[in-house]
């Protein structure tokens, strides 16, 4: 091939997928630069001097953003239109134009989420977040460090059962800290549906440093949401997410990351606060179990204080919207896509059974499908709404964020 259609082939080609890279725009930049994020990627100075596609990737930084950086201008801009405005049906295709235009680098193949509101006449979900599927990290957040970032050595695609695949040692590795896990290869199987059903083992992709091909099956988020859903308003629990009319989910489908702003704990309860005070939260914490390893915990003892949370209320995608449930298709599990730093995985939502079409999809907020409602205080807050969530085996109160749950215990029996 001759150099300069070689260039262009490269050039063309989709670098990365993953929601914390800066996909096929290495220079695009939302903020002043760190020292951390400062050095681009170097493009060949001359069409003579061509990359492979694998050198090309090893070459990327992570792109860290900073939640000061959210944009929120186009939402001020809506929200000072006059009311009349924004209740005119057209408003809802601007909100379904704007979730395509601030995704599209992601995953430009993911299908368009329609607004469907067949309960009242509010056109659109509330004009209050910035959406994305990135995680904007808090001022008091340490930033990855992008140069230890490490891939595996593999050509082609990777093999779960090899023993010179760093990231198939790695994943092994993770299993390894759950005593129970009968997993040893990677997350999922060949057709790129998560092997793991309801446990909540932490996943650990191939990464932009991997010398691995595109198509190797370790990488399934970073290749971005292939299922269709929809944003729909329901009777009882504001607005949530269904799988499409012509979209049955099977189990085991990757349906997004749960996007926010990631934070420190005690910024989470002192905004959890607040949050309970409009009835309406977004806050959930990094607490999978194997953090208790990672963050240096005494490992007999089960609960551990989770050190970050992520918020989706200034910045998120869809995910934001899906509602509670005691009998949930979906399940969050901890994810590392393009992270050297284990403390701050992403967390992202795979149904955990087949999802019919029009179905809501939901995930169970406490994470502890176990838990007893009858020990737990209720109060008309964020934290306790009344649950509506209609399952046979529901608990009456939706659980939101177990540590504060046991905060309000504690406050409680004191
Ligand atoms: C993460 S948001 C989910 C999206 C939300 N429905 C909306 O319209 O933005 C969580 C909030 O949704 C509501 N919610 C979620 N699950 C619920 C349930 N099972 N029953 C009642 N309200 C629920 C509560 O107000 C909760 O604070």
């Amino acid at each position: 091939m001759e150099a300069d259609a070689k260039l262009a082939c490269i050039l063309n080609r989709r670098v990365s997928t993953s929601p914390s890279a800066t996909s096929d725009v290495p220079y695009y930049t939302e903020h002043s630069a760190t020292p951390e994020e400062e050095e681009p990627p170097r493009w060949p100075s001359t069409t003579s001097q061509i990359l492979t596609f694998q050198d090309f990737r090893r070459q990327l930084q992570i792109h860290v953003r900073s939640s000061a950086n959210i944009p929120h201008l186009f939402q001020d801009h809506i929200n000072s239109l006059p009311q009349s405005f924004r209740d005119r049906p057209e408003i809802r295709a601007v909100f379904e134009a704007m979730m395509i235009e601030n995704t599209w680098r992601d995953e430009p193949g993911a299908p368009r989420i329609k607004i469907i509101n067949n309960i009242d006449s509010e056109t659109t979900p509330p004009w209050e977040f910035h959406y994305s599927n990135h995680m904007w990290y808090g001022s008091n957040i340490p930033t990855p460090n992008a140069k230890k970032l490490k891939g595996c050595d593999c050509v082609g695609r990777c093999n779960p059962k090899s023993n010179t695949c760093a990231c198939a040692k790695r994943q092994r590795i993770l299993h390894n800290l759950h005593e129970d896990s009968k997993f040893r290869g990677f997350a999922y199987d060949k057709s790129g549906q998560l092997v793991f059903g309801d446990d909540q083992y932490p996943i650990l992709e191939c990464n932009d440093m991997c010398a691995c091909d595109e198509d190797c099956m370790n990488r399934v988020i970073q290749r971005g949401r292939k299922c269709k859903v929809d944003l729909v308003k329901t009777a009882d629990k504001g607005w949530g997410v269904f799988a499409a009319e012509t979209g049955k989910i099977p189990k085991g489908t990757y349906i997004g990351i749960y996007a926010g702003e990631l934070i420190t704990d005690a910024d989470g309860e002192s905004r959890g606060k607040i949050y309970n005070h409009f009835g309406r939260t977004y806050l959930f914490n990094l607490d999978s179990y194997h953090l208790k390893y990672v963050n240096n915990e005494e490992p007999e003892h089960d609960d551990f204080d989770n050190k970050y949370v992520v918020d989706a209320y200034h910045a998120g995608n869809f995910t934001r919207f899906l509602n509670h449930s005691c009998a949930p298709n979906c399940s969050l599990f901890s994810v590392y896509l393009n992270t050297p730093d284990l403390s701050t995985p992403l967390l992202a939502l795979f149904s955990t059974r087949d999802i019919e079409p029009r179905e809501e999809l939901s995930f169970d907020y406490s994470g502890d499908q176990t838990a007893d409602a009858a020990d737990l205080p209720k109060k008309a807050d964020a934290i306790h709404v009344k649950c509506n969530c209609g399952a046979p085996n529901c608990r009456g109160v939706s659980f939101l964020a177990k540590r504060a749950l046991l905060q309000q215990l504690i406050t409680l029996c004191q």
